[in-house]
Formats: C-alpha cells, structure tokens, sequence
C-alpha cells in the first residue's frame, strides 16, 4: 500500500503542481486582458465621446509624465495656479498617459506627484460648476473612475507622492496608488461633505479597502485632516522619507518602485 501510495504521491503532486501553473496563467491572462477594460461602458449609460468633448472645453494646466531608463515614471499633476486642481483637459490628458504606460513593457514603477510641491485639491470647482448637470456629472465622474481603475492596475507599483495638499478628487488620486508618502507638514484630506458632494472619483470604495469601513466613515463624515501621523496609525500610508513595511524592513520610495 506504502509502495503505490508513495508511487501515488509524485504522480498527484506533479498533477497539482500542473494545476496550479495553468490556474496562475489563466489568471494572468485575465488580469492583462482586464488591464484595459474599464469599468463603465454604454450599457452603464456612459458616454465617453459626450463627456470627453464637454473636457475639451476647460483648458489649463497639465499632466507630464517622465520615464527614465530604470523603468521609474513620474507623473506630475500640473496647474500650481490652481493648487494643481484638475481641468477638463488635464482629465483627458491623464486618460491619455495612464494608456501610455499601459503600453510600456519596460516599466517597473510610478510616482504620481503635484508640481510646486502640492498634491492636488481635486477637480477644479470652475468645471464642477459649469458641468453641473446630473448627466455631465455622472459621465465626469464615470470617465475620471475608468481612469483612476485603469490606473490601479497597470502592472507597476506606484507611490503618491505626497507633498502639501491632497484634498476632494486628490484625497481619492492617492487611494488609487499602491502607496502613499507623505512629506512633513503634508496632508490628505476628504473634504466633499464641506461642499455638498460625495467622492466622485471612487475614493470612498478605494478608502474601505484600505483602512476599513468603520476609518473611512470617519475620514469621509468628518473631512477630517490626515497628517503623517495620524496617516501611518491608519497603515494608510507611511512618515516622511520612508515606507513602513510590518516591523523591521524599511525602504525609500525610489527603492520600493524600482
Ligand atoms: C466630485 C468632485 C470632487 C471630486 O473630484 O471627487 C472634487 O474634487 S471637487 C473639489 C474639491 N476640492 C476642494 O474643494 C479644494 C478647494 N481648495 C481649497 O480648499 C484650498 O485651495 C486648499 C487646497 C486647501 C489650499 O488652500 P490655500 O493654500 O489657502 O490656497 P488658496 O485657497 O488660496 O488657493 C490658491 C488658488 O487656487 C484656487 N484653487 C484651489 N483649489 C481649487 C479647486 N479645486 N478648483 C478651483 N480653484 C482652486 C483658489 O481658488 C485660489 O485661486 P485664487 O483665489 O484665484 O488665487
């Protein structure tokens, strides 16, 4: 019995070893193919072609993006006049180069940051104004959704880089980065309830994911301000120059995205 059994065991553990290999490579298929389907489409009632000519419109600012020869791209949110508030066309350009690195094979990592050393305070309220209907809103917030989801699963790891505000739509942009680093003095923070509106760019769901339901509710009621501090308590996201891993392991930011 011990003679088959052991002639047995090899036999089913090169058969698991077999399963588990095709398992992961269907999976890995799935996740590439999903890597450019976004999340609404027309059956949602989405409609890009609309939204993106309405965009056009609000012209100013931008989104650079830089990629050097270690595979590390730095995308900086751009409109310091603004507290680099995002216009329409700086959504479409986001679009734009979250689709380049998605075609960049050789990328490894992504630091997403604010030009003159402030994050981003969200999308600029000119455009919320002006783009106030129900459908414009939804459709701004569905094409900004599909983005930020895009964003999250380009196969690098990416690190908010953050440095003064982060607030509105900017709170939500660092949710949808695999890490956050704060600079002193630094601080992200959910102000919607202050103007009336919810997390439009999918903050809230991405915010639960991270700290859990009960933190995120009282991120999101109470606008509350998240420092460094109160930040790393939260394993939201980590102090100055350094990424906090459980206990021991300690990393820079460029170490950890190259
Ligand atoms: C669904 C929409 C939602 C989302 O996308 O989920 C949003 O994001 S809506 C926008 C939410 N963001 C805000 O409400 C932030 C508004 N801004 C501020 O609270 C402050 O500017 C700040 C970010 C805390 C910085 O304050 P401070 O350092 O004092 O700078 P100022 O307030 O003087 O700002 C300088 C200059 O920039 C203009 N500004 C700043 N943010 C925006 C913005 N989001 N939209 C348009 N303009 C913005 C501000 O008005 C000042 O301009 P001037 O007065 O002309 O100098």
């Amino acid at each position: 019995m011990l003679a088959v059994g052991a002639w047995w065991r090899p036999c089913a553990a090169e058969m698991a070893v077999s399963f588990w290999n095709n398992l992961l490579q269907i999976t890995k298929n799935r996740v590439l193919q999903q890597r450019g389907v976004s999340l609404y489409n027309y059956t949602h009632g989405f409609e890009e072609h609309v939204i993106k000519k309405k965009l056009e419109q609000f012209a100013g600012g931008s989104i650079n993006l830089s990629k050097d020869g270690n595979g590390i791209g730095v995308l900086t949110v751009n409109n310091p006049r603004l507290m680099n508030a995002f216009t329409g066309t700086m959504m479409l350009e986001l679009q734009e180069k979250v689709t380049e690195l998605e075609n960049w094979k050789e990328g490894k990592g992504l630091i997403i940051r604010g030009a003159e050393n402030t994050f981003c305070s969200g999308s600029d309220l000119n455009v919320v104004k002006a783009l106030s209907s129900m459908q414009d809103g939804v459709n701004t917030c569905m094409f900004i959704r599909n983005t930020l989801t895009r964003l999250m699963r380009l196969p690098l790891i990416s690190v908010a880089l953050v440095q003064g505000k982060a607030v509105g739509g900017g709170a939500e942009l660092t949710t949808a980065c695999d890490f956050r680093l704060m600079t002193p003095g630094s601080e992200i923070r959910f102000v919607h309830k202050e103007i009336g509106l919810v997390p439009g760019w999918g903050g809230a769901t991405r915010l639960v994911q991270l700290i859990g339901s009960g933190n995120a509710l009282k991120l999101l009621s109470g606008a509350l301000k998240v420092d460094p501090e109160r930040a790393s308590v939260l394993f939201y996201c980590t102090d100055d120059t350094l990424l906090l891993f459980p206990p021991k392991t300690r990393l820079k930011c460029t170490e950890i995205v190259s």
